[in-house]
């Protein structure tokens, strides 16, 4: 059954030192296997319980790799560690079944059950799980079919909804495309209980939220909360709100109907304008993985908007979906191509994956499914028709509109165009894109000149040292103008003409302009080499003086939640003066509220310095100009990490400018490579 070429625990010790497997994958697999009950059943090999010890070992690596199940047809059984991949020599393990004899040999396993089954582990449709993991993806399987599921009638014989939508959607809205998927995408959501808006970046998503949040207040009040998953995404959702409410304002004063009017401007301003971050609105407690809501403390509100949420994770999503008030309306806003969640599965990306288009060489891979009910209601809501979208399908199909024209990058821009190449992982647009010299675009080769230095990483230096010039820059005169201002009080002298120093928000802002995003964390191209580097070159142009571990200036991010502090893993600050204290430092951080917390930087939580940051990190963030670090030559345990996701995240956190450290060939291998999450979440949602 098994051929091993040592003892199978002294093979988990082998695999560990490998790095293939966590010593806590070890542990897990050697205390499972202790309670095991050894079945003598002469029927069942006596290598059962290496077979035993081996699986477990494979399920808890494939939950640190953030998969949610292990599927055992994708298990290489000549290989089942696969060593060879990573570099390392020597194959040394081998199942000798085939997937449906494993599958067999796995149901005589004592610690693995059925479903509804209280083992350690179910088993499930060729898939082995956590008995914990498989209860949180039945349950938000559950809980978002039954969202989906749930219609709220809309009375259109007596409904003002298609005369509301018209004003709110103006022809030029539809951008010469057939159909006006904004519109459509607000119809989908008014009579549904769940609604999942996705799209790229600047396809209209917080627009067309605004929207709908505004359709719906017209036709009764409601407690409306905003969260996202990161400090930094809740601001930025705050910002855009505000943003689109201002412009929806405008253009309600177009509105030639008076009475039309002034019930849309009304329902506009209690659209809430500040969110929060999802810790925040569950309400943690501190030293505990419980929140305050949960199933039987619900949360007080009547619909709940969750923007970027990509970054939500399965059990993330378990917690949120049980705290909803039983007639709680949900509205999911993501991009579903993002980098998946940093822990255990891909709800967004599951949720999206019935709209694939079987065929890959359609103009564009998705597309709607609706249900006639659905594609009814929305053409009598839209004037829309869009009853070539009728499909067989279940009903999460009707809560789903994915936005797909992007109006924050003009059809030719680069960074658009570069975005869209890396995400059909077509190798000749991404040269094409390259080639053509984009003002947004620019590339920096790995290549060594005559001294051996890199000149591609000297010109990223170059240019990092000009970026955060502008942000250091602000802070070095403020500490000029603060050292001004304590002269001239001390000196008491009424008629001084003193210039203010620049408000903490605008050199955060400042700072916010530009971001190094690094693809790995460690080596001389991650994040902990180019912050060496950045540091060092800053230091040389007399940009910052690093003497002391907290300098005037020091970008930090924390890496670590402190639930007192109120400071979460991902947060980034400055160490700023204090404008109360001045010879006093502080790490100044923005909140989601947007409010200025300060902490002493002894009491910081662990962290990091931040002028470079992983790609993973800055989701949720944007940035005017962004650097993407590449390594020169990765080595195969780094080649497993890049992928089209990572690149298509890192792409899209530039507003503005995108330049790239890299080689051709890493980066294209990279845009092939796509990542998939093991998980049953897609199975159960669509079948
Ligand atoms: N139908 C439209 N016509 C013209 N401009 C639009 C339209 N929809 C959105 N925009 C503009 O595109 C920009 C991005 O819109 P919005 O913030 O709604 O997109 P988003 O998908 O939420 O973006 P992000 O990915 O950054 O969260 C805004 O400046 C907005 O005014």
């Amino acid at each position: 059954m098994l051929i091993l070429t040592h003892p199978i625990t002294e093979l988990l010790h082998l695999w560990q030192e490998q790095r293939l497997i966590t010593a806590l994958d070890r542990h897990f697999a050697i205390e499972l296997a202790s309670i095991e009950t050894i079945n003598n059943d002469p029927a069942i090999s006596e290598q059962q319980p290496q077979l035993f010890l081996l699986v477990c070992a494979m399920l808890s690596q494939q939950l640190s790799n953030q998969h949610s199940c292990l599927v055992i047809e994708q298990i290489d059984l000549a290989n089942p560690m696969a060593e060879d991949n990573r570099g390392n020599a020597g194959i040394n393990c081998r199942i000798e079944l085939n997937h449906q004899q494993l599958i067999e040999q796995i149901a005589l396993f004592d610690a693995v059950g059925q479903p509804g089954d209280n083992k350690p582990m179910i088993f499930e449709h060729g898939r082995l799980y956590l008995n914990k993991y498989h209860f949180f993806e039945t349950q938000v399987a559950a809980k978002l079919t039954q969202l989906a599921n749930q219609q709220i009638e809309i009375d259109l014989a007596n409904s003002n909804l298609p005369q509301l939508i018209e004003c709110l959607f103006t022809a030029e809205d539809s951008n010469s495309s057939q159909f006006n998927w904004q519109k459509i995408a607000t119809a989908t959501a008014l009579a549904k209980a769940l609604a999942v808006i996705t799209g790229g970046p600047g396809t209209g998503k917080t627009t067309t939220v605004t929207k709908l949040l505004l359709l719906l207040l017209t036709q009764s009040p409601l407690t409306i909360r905003l969260v996202a998953p990161t400090g930094k995404a809740a601001a930025r959702l705050s910002e855009s709100i505000k943003a689109s409410k201002h412009r929806l304002l405008q253009q309600l004063t177009q509105v030639s109907d008076p009475a039309l009017a002034k019930v849309l401007t009304d329902s506009l301003k209690q659209i809430p304008e500040e969110a929060s971050t999802l810790h925040r609105l569950l309400g943690v407690i501190p030293n505990s993985y419980q929140f305050r809501h949960h199933q039987d403390n619900p949360l007080r509100l009547d619909l709940l908007v969750v923007d970027e949420a990509s970054m939500v994770d399965l059990p993330m999503m378990y917690k949120l979906l049980s705290a909803l008030p039983s007639h709680g309306r949900l509205i999911l806003l993501g991009d579903q191509d993002q980098l998946a969640s940093v822990e255990a599965g891909a709800v967004l990306a599951d949720i999206c994956v019935g709209l694939k288009q079987a065929n890959q060489h359609e103009a564009s891979p998705w597309s709607m499914r609706y249900s006639a009910a659905q594609a009814n209601l929305i053409e009598q809501l839209t004037q829309q028709d869009v009853s070539q979208f009728i499909h067989q399908q279940p009903k999460i199909g009707d809560s789903l509109c994915m936005l797909m024209h992007s109006h924050r990058f003009r059809g030719d821009a680069g960074i658009g165009l570069l975005a869209n190449a890396v995400n059909q992982s077509n190798v000749h647009a991404i040269r094409q894109v390259w080639q053509h010299d984009h003002a947004e675009l620019n590339w920096f080769e790995h290549q060594h000149n005559a001294q051996g230095d890199n000149t591609g990483k000297q010109a990223l230096l170059a240019l990092s040292v000009s970026a955060y010039g502008e942000y250091l820059s602000l802070v070095q005169e403020n500490q000029q103008r603060i050292n001004q201002q304590t002269i001239i009080d001390q000196a008491d002298r009424q008629d001084s003409v003193i210039t203010l120093p620049h408000s903490e928000q605008t050199i955060i802002d400042s700072f916010n302009q530009y971001r190094v995003l690094c693809a790995m964390r460690a080596g001389e191209f991650g994040v902990e080499g180019m912050n060496i580097a950045i540091t060092d070159s800053l230091k040389h142009a007399k940009l910052i003086n690093p003497q002391n571990e907290f300098y005037l200036g020091r970008p930090i991010i924390i890496q670590s939640n402190d639930y007192n502090l109120g400071l979460f893993n991902g947060d980034i600050g400055l160490i700023l003066q204090d404008s109360t204290k001045p010879s006093r430092l502080m790490a100044h951080f923005v909140m989601a509220d947007g409010s200025l917390l300060k902490v002493l930087p002894a009491r910081l939580p662990s962290h990091d310095t931040c002028y470079a940051m992983t790609v993973h990190k800055s989701q949720g963030s944007e940035f005017d100009k962004v650097s993407f670090v590449l390594p020169h030559k990765p080595s195969s345990a780094q080649w497993q990490l890049l992928s089209k996701e990572l690149l298509y995240t890192a792409i899209t956190r530039a507003k503005n400018h995108f330049y790239c450290l890299g080689t051709s060939m890493i980066f294209e291998k990279a845009s092939k490579q796509a990542t998939s999450r093991a998980s049953g979440l897609a199975w159960r949602l669509w079948g």
